[in-house]
């Protein structure tokens, strides 16, 4: 085995994950070890941890997870626009090693070009939920992204995730509740999330049909399974007093409806308050759920870090447009002037580098890894990082692309299959 490429990348700052191990190490110590020993929690092939997943759960976390808004139409084209595009392998290309994976966003060097987009109660998924996909992304090498909605305090997660990359995603709550929006922030930050991402696209979720069948919002489950995040919060339980004249827990399923409509207020913010969030959180701001090239230029404008070109994976406007569709004219809009992230539709290596192609810096990776949590909760977070990992690594090295960055994974190495 050729040393590896990437082995002494350095990071700069709190929390760089220490070096991980090169991602085909994973499948060669599964060949090495044969069936003698243990072996990954579940099979190998991406497209079946979503259908091993779906036996696993109950309807309502099956219908709440892998479930869309209206027809399905959006999620469907978020994976159909990657199978537009093919990969040209180049041949007789030598190279010192195995391909550097590593990319740069937000001033800093990361190991690899993944990380874990936010989903929130887990607890849904496995009874370690948020601890467990947050422990694998930190063993992993991975930046974890935290959601609002979790249902583990961000004190617990940043526990869970030790000495890892940790940012933090908000719903943003609305003006009148400020006071509540700061202190998300300053825990945030006081925990040691180092980024802000600002989901823009779900300030009310969208028209679910699954979850209607089901009558299920993870929110307001008996169990309270869905809410910690914010019952944790000491100015969301004394808004709450003064309003209710009870503390949360005598009155949990109003405390539970409370936040609901704290975090996904029913209106949206608009470009001006972003200067809010700019005043409040001293480290780097990124937009998610940018999908025209008119925002990804207010969002230059405004004076942001970064952008996820995201359409929430086809659960929030069905009928809205592939988000892969869109990302290279947002890129060739705004892709030097600040760092875009994608999601939307990523289950393989081969689409990490399609987006990585299109000139994403990084891809959030959303339900694949949920899938993994709840068929084998940490390891099995773990099992599917390694593998989209190493799938990825494989797909480069065997197509004669030297590394991830854009002098070698870039356009050139695609084709559309239409034009064919
Ligand atoms: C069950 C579930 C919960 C999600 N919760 C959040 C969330 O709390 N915050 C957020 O910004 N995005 C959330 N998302 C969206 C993901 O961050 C990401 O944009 C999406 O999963 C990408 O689509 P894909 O999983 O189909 O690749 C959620 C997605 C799923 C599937
Ligand atoms: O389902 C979602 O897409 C989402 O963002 C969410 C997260 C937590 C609770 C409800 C919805």
């Amino acid at each position: 085995m050729p040393p590896t490429a990437n082995g002494n990348v350095t990071l700069r700052g709190r929390g760089a994950p220490k070096p991980p191990i090169h991602p085909v190490e994973y499948e060669k110590s599964i060949y090495q070890k044969g069936l003698q020993y243990e072996r990954p929690p579940f099979s190998f092939h991406p497209e079946q941890w979503e259908p091993a997943a779906e036996q696993r759960m109950s309807a309502d976390a099956r219908g709440y997870v892998v479930g869309n808004a209206g027809t399905g139409e959006t999620g469907r084209k978020n994976r159909e626009a990657f199978k537009k595009w093919s990969i040209l392998p180049k041949r007789l290309v030598t190279t010192k090693g195995l391909p550097d994976l590593s990319t740069k966003v937000l001033g800093q060097r990361f190991p690899f070009p993944i990380c874990v987009a936010p989903v929130g109660v887990q607890c849904i998924f496995n009874p370690d939920g948020e601890r467990a996909s947050a422990a694998a992304a930190a063993r992993d090498g991975v930046p974890y992204i935290m959601s609002t909605a979790s249902s583990t305090s961000i004190e617990d997660v940043a526990k869970a995730n030790g000495d890892g990359v940790r940012w933090f995603q908000l719903y943003w709550p609305s003006r009148e509740n400020d006071d509540i929006t700061i202190s998300l922030l300053s825990r945030a930050k006081e925990a040691g999330f180092s980024a802000l991402f600002v989901t823009l696209d779900t300030y009310i979720l969208g028209w679910r049909p699954s979850d209607m069948d089901n009558g299920y919002n993870p929110f307001l489950r008996s169990d309270n399974i869905g809410v910690a995040a914010g019952f944790s919060d000491p100015v969301f339980r004394s808004r709450f007093k003064e309003k209710h004249g009870t503390e949360i827990e005598d009155d949990l399923h109003s405390a539970a409806t409370e936040w609901t409509g704290t975090i996904f207020p029913g209106l949206s913010h608009g470009w001006d308050d972003i200067q809010f969030l700019k005043k409040h959180w001293d480290g780097p701001i990124i937009l998610k759920g940018i999908q025209t090239v008119e925002d990804a230029k207010m969002c230059v404008e405004v004076g942001v870090d970064g952008i996820v070109v995201s359409n929430h994976g086809g659960r929030q406007v069905d009928g809205g447009v592939s988000s892969l569709g869109m990302l290279p004219r947002i890129v060739d809009a705004v892709g030097d002037k600040l760092d875009v992230f994608f999601d939307s539709g990523i289950r393989a290596g081969a689409d990490i580098a399609k987006a990585m192609a299109l000139g994403a810096k990084m891809c959030l990776i959303g339900r694949p890894y949920i899938y993994g949590l709840a068929l084998g909760g940490e390891g099995g977070v773990s099992h599917v990082l390694k593998s989209l990992l190493g799938d990825f690594e494989l797909t480069l090295h065997l197509a004669g692309i030297e590394s991830a960055s854009p002098e070698h994974l870039n356009r050139d190495v695609l084709i559309r299959e239409d034009q064919l």
